[in-house]
């Protein structure tokens, strides 16, 4: 649905992107992670041609935008929405007046206008607010204004700049539970950007991880924790790195079906102590890590039965 080839982008010394690709598929929600200055927002922006990256191609949907001249442009752009950390409301406008703006702009005749207001309110769980200003609503309100304007063109993708970094914890799950409803009901796509891992395990199906203007690993969420020494899986689960010496850290992507680590300790001739794990629940199922000690004569056959059971197994030098 979503792909960039060979993206730079680069202000003055500062290198903003420096050759990234990206592809995000139909119907899923894709995260970019990384921390402050890593060029996410500069990512986003490139791909609804807010900013012209210097080289590199930008698809959506089939269409070439970074071909495109003006006029052209802003149609594609109707199908792609885009939601705001701040929200980006107009404050001399009433709820259903910023979700009619966008309509207005296509124009969109006055009844019509109306009646798909009303149904993005109702869509966004703010039916009966539509006569509010923007400052008479909480933050997470706020936010569903956004949202609502940002589907008023009925896009087939929804980009995300940071939308819950300015809400608390529990405006945030419902922010995200929200467009995973969107994603799920409307089949819209979704590409996030975000400094927080929380978000990616929320919402998200796959993920990049940016760093320095370069994407360093991505694919899906279970691509990544089935990658052994993936950074994801690092940081999912911050066990002490670096691994004792001695160490095993076992990765349980997926359920094995059998209680696999019972069943080496009793089959081999081993010892097993637990120095530390946790379980997560991520999209595609709960995932889970250990690190233990093992030791006795059949370590290494029951190392290698683990393996055979679709653990992924990393041993500390
Ligand atoms: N319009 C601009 N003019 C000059 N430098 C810019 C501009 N936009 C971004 N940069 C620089 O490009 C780099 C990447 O910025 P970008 O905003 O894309 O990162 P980010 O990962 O989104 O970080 P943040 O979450 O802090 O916005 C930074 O060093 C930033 O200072």
């Amino acid at each position: 649905m979503i792909q960039a080839s060979g993206l730079r982008k680069q202000y003055g010394d500062v290198v903003a992107l420096d050759g990234v690709d990206l592809t995000v598929r139909e119907g899923e929600i894709f995260g970019v992670l990384g921390q402050s200055g890593a060029g996410k927002s500069t990512l986003l922006r490139c791909v609804n041609l807010l900013e012209r990256p210097d080289a590199g191609t930008v698809t959506v949907a089939g269409q070439d935008l970074t071909a495109l001249r003006d006029a052209e442009l802003n149609r594609a752009r109707r199908r792609i929405g885009m939601i705001h950390q701040h929200f980006a409301l107009l404050s001399s406008r009433t709820v259903a007046g910023n979700v009619a703006f966008p309509l207005e702009i296509m124009g969109v005749p006055k009844a019509e206008r109306e009646r798909r207001v009303g149904e993005l309110l109702e869509l966004v769980g703010l039916e009966g607010r539509g006569g509010h200003r923007p400052h008479q609503l909480s933050g997470g309100q706020k936010q569903r204004v956004g949202i609502a304007r940002a589907l008023a063109g009925n896009p087939s993708v929804l980009l995300s700049d940071e939308a819950t970094s300015a809400l608390d914890p529990a405006t945030t799950q419902s922010i995200l539970a929200l467009l995973k409803r969107l994603n799920a009901e409307l089949g819209l796509t979704i590409l996030l950007i975000t400094h927080e891992m929380n978000v990616v395990k929320s919402v998200c199906d796959s993920v990049a991880i940016m760093t320095g203007g370069r994407i360093e690993e991505s694919g899906t969420i279970a691509e990544l924790v089935a990658t052994p020494g993936s950074r994801l899986t690092r940081e999912i689960f911050p066990l002490p790195e670096p691994a004792p010496a001695g160490s095993v850290t076992l990765t349980f992507a997926g359920d094995a079906g059998r209680p696999v680590v019972s069943e080496v300790v009793r089959a081999f001739d081993v010892d097993l102590s637990i120095l530390g794990g946790s379980i997560e629940e991520l999209a595609g199922g709960s995932v889970g890590r250990l690190r233990i000690a093992l030791e006795g004569a059949e370590a290494e056959a029951a190392l290698a039965h683990l393996r055979a059971s679709g653990v992924i197994v990393e041993e500390a030098a």
